[in-house]
């Protein structure tokens, strides 16, 4: 049966316990309102480890002012009993106020540069200073063996990366495939804010994903390309915010370039911003 933390001390007892016994500890961060995308990181964090400990914690520091904070969905609940069924031994549910104990304001906040000027760091300023920041006190307090994130969020996998690499956080990091739809809309807590018929039409967002990547491996000019995505998400009623293909590590490809290529898309469907991401060969 899993064991719910609301306290940093029990948790740390917990995990101390577990080390004593030579056990190896994964750890699966979210924010809730778990679904099977979520369900798979346990799977994925099982693989790795002895143990495994899911967090529960819709950041503050991580959502702008005019982003959807006060209305993310929370089910604490439905999180714990799913997270049992999945296999997961505790859950770390902290406040706000465990989060953040001398305030949100005021708290040391951790940036990484090198990945966030672009994309979701351009659409969204401060969003990955908030990840980094709460990611680190999560890996300080949980103090993992091992941590899964989902590729869905392909750019927060690469903040991940650098942040453990550049404050040297003995942990290793596991990237796991993307969950999606029978229609192939990648799972998202935010594809709750979606009405039937736009659930319907945000699997344009995936097709839109596989037509850049075979346009691409079949040659044609990687501007041309996202210009069509854009075009074609635009024409169907969704606003995008990009439409991009990018090596690996999210630098642009030069003109003609071959090899491993993900192309990535940012767009609103009426009040829901979603994203999503292909990995290929060009
Ligand atoms: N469909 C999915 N497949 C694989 N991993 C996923 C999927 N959805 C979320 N994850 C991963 O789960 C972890 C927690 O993500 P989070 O709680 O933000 O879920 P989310 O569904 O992406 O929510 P949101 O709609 O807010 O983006 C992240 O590592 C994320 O990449
Ligand atoms: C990693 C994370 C739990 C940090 O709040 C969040 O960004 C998420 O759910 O992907
Ligand atoms: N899934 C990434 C967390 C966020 O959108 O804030």
């Amino acid at each position: 049966m899993i064991e719910t933390f609301t306290e940093l001390h029990g948790l740390r007892e917990r995990v101390r316990g577990w080390k004593r016994d030579g056990l190896r500890v994964a750890f699966v961060p979210t924010m809730g309102n778990l679904h099977d995308g979520h369900f798979s990181l346990v799977k994925r964090a099982r693989e790795h480890a002895d143990r495994v400990v899911a967090s529960v914690f819709v950041n503050p520091t991580q959502f702008g002012p005019n982003e959807d904070f006060a209305r993310y969905p929370r089910t604490p609940e439905a999180d714990a009993s799913g997270l049992d069924a999945a296999g997961c031994d505790a859950l770390w549910l902290p406040s706000v106020e465990t989060m953040y104990p001398y305030g949100v304001e005021a708290t040391v906040r951790v940036q990484v540069p090198a990945v966030t000027q672009t994309l979701e760091g351009a659409s969204r300023p401060g969003h990955f200073d908030g990840v980094a920041t709460v990611v680190s006190r999560l890996f300080n307090q949980v103090q993992p063996d091992v941590a899964v994130f989902g590729r869905k969020d392909y750019q927060q996998l690469a903040v991940v990366r650098y942040l453990v690499r550049d404050l040297a956080f003995p942990i290793e990091i596991v990237g796991a495939d993307i969950i999606r739809e029978a229609n192939g809309l990648a799972m998202s807590s935010r594809n709750q804010y979606l009405s039937d018929d736009e659930r319907t039409q945000a699997a344009l967002i995936s097709r839109c994903l596989g037509a850049m990547a075979e346009a691409i491996a079949s040659g044609q000019p990687r501007e041309a390309v996202e210009a069509q995505a854009v075009q074609r998400l635009a024409e169907a009623g969704f606003q995008p915010d990009y439409a991009v293909v990018r090596r690996p590590d999210l630098t642009e490809p030069a003109g003609g370039e071959t090899g491993s290529m993900v192309a990535l898309i940012a767009a609103r469907l009426g009040r829901t911003r979603l994203i999503d991401n292909l990995e290929f060969t060009a």
